[in-house]
């Protein structure tokens, strides 16, 4: 690792947004155990996925003043987390729950340097139009929902069914860019140091 910032993900949607706010990282994927805890609420299992992704991170580079960024996204819907299908006909049914429906998307996200970790989370309202059979069935056959929390991808042909959102499209997306950016700047990076450098 060369870079001060570390991505601890295996996202490429991540590094994406990550490269919208002009600073320069490396990217480290991290493997964290995503299955929930037994009655543990949606916000405090993506603001924890979130801090182990990027405390993993922190532990397996080898700068002590690294600052590295960890992220998970989840589908909460009535209250309960729809993550990403086992298959394709998970994903068919994942679709339905959410058809013609309002859900959340949270996304936690955490910093870890050598001062410790900080997390948070952002909560973003997305509804649905009422999606019919055809096209539930066409979309999961491109293969798109399969590794996306919910089963659809906003950026993609899911952006298809969203009829609006309240809150961070780049939440959405997998991390939010402005709670990233705060972040940085409360650990002494400021993205815009780089913007002209
Ligand atoms: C709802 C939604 C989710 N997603 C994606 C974002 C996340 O990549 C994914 C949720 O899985 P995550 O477990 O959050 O992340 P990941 O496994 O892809 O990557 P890593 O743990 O290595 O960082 O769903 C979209 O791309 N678009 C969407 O509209």
């Amino acid at each position: 690792m060369t870079e001060k910032v570390i991505l601890a993900s295996a996202s490429p949607r991540r590094a994406e947004l990550l490269r919208q706010l002009g600073l320069s990282f490396d990217v480290l994927p991290v493997d964290v155990d995503e299955a929930p805890h037994q009655g543990e609420a949606p916000a405090d299992y993506v603001h924890r996925l979130a801090r182990e992704k990027a405390l993993a991170g922190y532990q397996r580079q080898g700068r002590a003043d690294a600052l590295v960024l960890g992220s998970d996204t989840t589908v909460v819907l009535d209250d309960h987390i729809l993550g990403k299908p086992a298959d394709a006909s998970d994903a068919g049914a994942l679709l339905h729950r959410l058809s013609g429906r309002r859900h959340q998307v949270m996304t936690g996200i955490a910093l870890a340097s050598a001062s410790g970790v900080e997390a948070r989370v952002s909560v973003t309202e997305v509804r649905f139009r009422n999606l019919d059979q055809r096209e539930i069935d066409a979309y999961c056959a491109t293969g798109e929902p399969m590794d996306k929390a919910g089963g659809y991808g906003i950026q993609g042909r899911g952006g298809a069914f969203v009829t609006g959102i309240r809150g961070s499209y780049s939440a959405v997306v997998g991390l939010p860019l402005d709670i990233t950016a705060s972040l940085l700047a409360d650990a002494g990076l400021p993205v815009w140091d780089y913007w002209n450098s």
